[in-house]
């Protein structure tokens, strides 16, 4: 049987891929196809390596080419993936910038920002985490780097800052340039241009996903984060709690204001109900239930998942090396929150640049 590749295209049209609601030819997805009698092999490219839909879209492409071709060829798919970008991400060689924020403070997110940076690279993405609170940096003790100091170098007579990599990422935080025990005595104009320095004088590199874990609250470096680089789009971490919900919907009102225009990319719930190791089946929802969840449903954007309140979170931030290093069931619980941040950031790409 002689196949041809507008054959292969013209089976493949019909295979749409279900967040970007186009089909994958169309979005130049399929690449590399080769013919050789009854074998065909070709490339589907994702737009993550987190992508969750991989197994539904390979299956559906082998469906497409048995259904409008012929059952009898023999079909290799090869799922690879490119992360996409926005036209300009403001920092060279970024394709993402991911703001991870909260209302309140307390309520996890450094801890889920270290951990979903690490999930993303788990999956096989270039990451790196910027910790950009200045009041509490975490990423030094998080990440084992307690007192780190990152080697600043000159090219072409600018100062480059190399960020410290760890466990595959690579790091800054303002905490590695402030005394641990000494306050911050930053003014407003001061904090901004620490914080731009962190990703402009920064050797980053090539990167798929660069975290920012934001101070809480919406304050000044929100606005310089927001306005200087086109972020991507954020991520709004809470308790269900009323008083994280009222402040996490005031820090989503922030993203949304027209000067600022930041897509939410959703809603993580953490600390959704305690679990004690020795009653696994048991679940305490101290501090409330479903909150994130229908806090998510309020504004219309997706839930990203649920993390509960146990031990080993806070036994591992402390410990310097972030749950989902081991395996486990949180780890398995920040997989597929990744998972699902990357997709609504590929969603996201793909609106902005149809605009
Ligand atoms: N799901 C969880 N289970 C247990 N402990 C947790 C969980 N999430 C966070 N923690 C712990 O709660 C404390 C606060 O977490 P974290 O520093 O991530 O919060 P934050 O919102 O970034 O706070 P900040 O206001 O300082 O920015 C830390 O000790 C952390 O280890």
């Amino acid at each position: 049987m002689t196949i041809t590749k507008e054959q292969v295209l013209q089976a493949l049209s019909n295979v749409e891929e279900p967040d970007l609601k186009k089909d994958l030819v169309t979005l130049n997805m399929i690449q590399d196809i080769a013919i050789d009698g009854d074998n065909l092999s070709f490339s589907v490219i994702l737009t993550t390596p987190a992508c969750p839909l991989k197994a539904m879209i390979e299956n559906a492409c082998r469906n497409a080419i048995a259904h409008f071709i012929s059952k009898e060829i023999k079909v290799s798919v090869n799922m690879t993936s490119r992360v996409t970008t926005q036209k300009n991400t403001g920092v060279p060689g970024v394709k993402n910038i991911i703001a991870v924020a909260s209302g309140k403070g307390g309520v996890g997110k450094s801890t889920v920002a270290a951990n979903l940076a690490l999930a993303l690279s788990k999956s096989g993405a270039q990451v790196g985490l910027i910790d950009a609170d200045i009041y509490g940096p975490s990423v030094p003790i998080m990440f084992g780097l307690e007192g780190a100091r990152p080697q600043a170098s000159q090219v072409n007579g600018k100062t480059r800052i190399e960020p410290i990599e760890k466990y595959g990422i690579k790091l800054l935080s303002i905490g590695f340039f402030t005394d641990p025990n000494q306050p911050v005595p930053w003014r407003g104009p001061m904090v901004s241009t620490a914080v731009k320095q962190l990703f402009n004088d920064a050797d980053w590199g090539e990167l798929d996903y660069l975290v920012v874990d934001l101070p809480p609250g919406t304050g000044d470096i929100h606005i310089t984060v927001t306005q200087t680089f086109p972020v991507t789009g954020a991520v709004i971490v809470t308790t269900p709690q009323n008083v994280a919900l009222a402040d996490a919907r005031k820090g989503i009102g922030m993203f949304m204001m027209e000067a600022i225009n930041v897509p939410i990319l959703g809603v993580i719930e953490n600390m959704a109900y305690f679990t004690p190791a020795e009653l696994p089946e048991n679940r305490y929802y101290i501090f409330g239930q479903d909150g994130g969840k229908k806090l998510a449903q309020q504004i219309a954007a997706p839930f990203l998942g649920e993390l509960p309140l146990v031990k080993s979170i806070s036994e591992s931030g402390d410990a310097g090396a972030p749950v989902v290093l081991q395996d486990g069931v949180m780890t398995e619980a920040f997989m597929h929150i990744a998972e699902r941040v990357a997709q609504q950031v590929a969603i996201a790409n793909a609106k902005a640049n149809s605009k």
